[in-house]
């Protein structure tokens, strides 16, 4: 041991000494500055330059590309988001940061287009049905890109079909009891089967409120508008006549009908929760009877059960006494009303409906009437079309029968809306009338009962 501190400590005096003594040279030399020369040689050695160039390269072009590289962000977010759409459908959620990736409070997808009017991502629910697929129309019509989410229960994808190659169209199979996560900046919900023999069938309450629950928290997350479509069954069998939207309707909790009339009034309350409560933009709709092309042949509601029997020879079926009343409008008026009421500052509930009413049986002579003018398929100039109508009705359509069968339970005695507030408010009011509705929609139900296979279909 002490050999080896001896031999250490010889090093170490080897190592000091010389230097000590060599004053000549001194290593601190080396730490001057260098001469030209020898920068270029240390420079050129190596590969040194080479490195640094590519150095300076690739740092020009990063920040050459930086400006278009944050333009594309936005655009590059919303298709991250668009295609996040499909893993909705099938796999689970996408993460919360897939949908936050462009920007705050969730309004990634808010992609300005053009100078004009920004295109408008909308969300429509139940979107292959009757009213939602008419809606659709209107939206894409109009140069927003939509997105339909249906279960398909009673809507069809047939109503969609000339949709189908659109690039500013996406169909999703969903029900809507199930959350989903979409990026968009309005969500009209339609979502709910509205035949009384559709929801009798099968009650939907929990779609009203598992659905509508979904949808609103949606809204809020996302930040979007959110319209829901109550009914006018929110009134039960009404005690006020014509009935106004501050009238708190007569409804039986209890009854086949409840499922409905409460989970719609169920529904307008979650609605104004998350409205006063989260500060959801909310709209609400009080629908009163719609008719209409595209309505399933088989609905069970009256104007098409009327049609349908019409066409297809069968006694048109009267509940009752048929003395009941409805006001009936034309789908192309309840689309309008809708939409007049997404873009329109006030929360509602508004009604919309036509404020026209009939009894079953005059209805029953209606439909009979029309059928057997559009049947014979002569034009009928504009002018006489009123006189015309007027004149046939009288003239029973000898293929035409009545049947009478007993009533269902809780069925509302009376219905008309009172309109003055969505007249007031949206500016909007229906324009087309029964005789003039009617036979457009004889056309469509024509074809498709013509059609064999649709008709099998349905
Ligand atoms: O074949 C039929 C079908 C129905 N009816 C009667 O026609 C009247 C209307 O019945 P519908 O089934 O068309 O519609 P309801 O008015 O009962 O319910 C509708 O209300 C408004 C909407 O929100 C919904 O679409 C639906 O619930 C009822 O009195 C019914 O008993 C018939 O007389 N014959």
């Amino acid at each position: 041991m002490k050999q080896l501190h001896k031999q250490m400590s010889s090093k170490r005096d080897e190592e000091t000494i010389p230097m000590s003594q060599s004053s000549p040279y001194s290593p601190k030399t080396l730490k001057h500055p260098r001469s030209l020369p020898r920068s270029l040689h240390y420079l050129f050695r190596e590969q040194r330059l080479l490195f640094i160039l590519v150095g300076i390269l690739i740092g020009s072009t990063f920040f050459i590309l930086q400006p278009s590289l944050s333009r594309l962000g936005a655009a590059e977010s919303t298709s991250l988001i668009t295609r996040s759409v499909s893993y909705a459908v099938t796999d689970s959620p996408p993460s919360r940061s897939t949908f936050n990736s462009g920007g705050g409070g969730g309004r990634t997808g808010r992609v300005p287009v053009g100078i004009g009017r920004k295109r408008l991502r909308i969300v429509v629910t139940g979107g292959a049905g009757f009213v939602g697929s008419h809606l659709v129309d209107k939206l894409i019509g109009r140069g927003d890109e939509v997105i339909v989410i249906d279960n398909f229960f009673t809507g069809r994808k047939e109503n969609l079909v000339h949709l189908f190659s659109n690039p500013r169209f996406e169909l999703i199979r969903h029900d809507v009891v199930e959350p989903i996560l979409l990026e968009v900046d309005q969500i009209y919900h339609l979502a709910c089967p509205a035949s009384p023999v559709h929801y009798k069938y099968n009650p939907f309450y929990k779609t009203n409120v598992m659905g509508t629950l979904n949808m609103l928290g949606l809204a809020k997350r996302v930040g979007a508008r959110f319209l829901l479509t109550s009914t006018s069954e929110v009134y039960g069998d009404p005690l006020e006549h014509p009935q106004k939207e501050t009238y708190w309707g007569n409804v039986n909790p209890i009854g086949e009908r409840s499922c409905y009339d409460e989970g719609k009034r169920t529904a307008e309350t979650l609605a104004m929760d998350y409205h006063r409560g989260a500060g959801v933009e909310v709209r609400i709709a009080r629908i009163f009877n719609t008719y209409g092309p595209r309505m399933c042949l088989d609905d069970g509601r009256v104007v098409s059960n009327f049609v349908a029997q019409t066409i297809r020879k069968h006694p048109m079926t009267v509940y009752g006494d048929g003395k009941q009343t409805r006001s009936f409008q034309y789908v192309s008026d309840l689309v309008e009303g809708l939409v007049a009421l997404m873009e329109n500052d006030h929360v509602g509930p508004f009604n919309l409906g036509n404020p026209g009413e009939f009894t079953m049986l005059e209805l029953a002579e209606k439909s009979a009437s029309t059928f057997k003018m559009s049947h014979k398929e002569t034009p009928i100039p504009c002018m006489k079309w009123e006189l015309c109508v007027q004149v046939v009705k009288e003239v029973i359509d000898p293929s035409a029968t009545i049947e009478f069968k007993p009533n269902t339970a809780d069925d509302p005695h009376k219905r008309k809306p009172d309109i003055s507030k969505a007249k007031e408010q949206l500016n909007w009011e229906p324009k087309i009338s029964l005789r003039e509705g009617l036979p457009r929609m004889v056309s469509d139900f024509r074809n498709r009962i013509l059609n064999e296979d649709e008709g099998k279909g349905l």
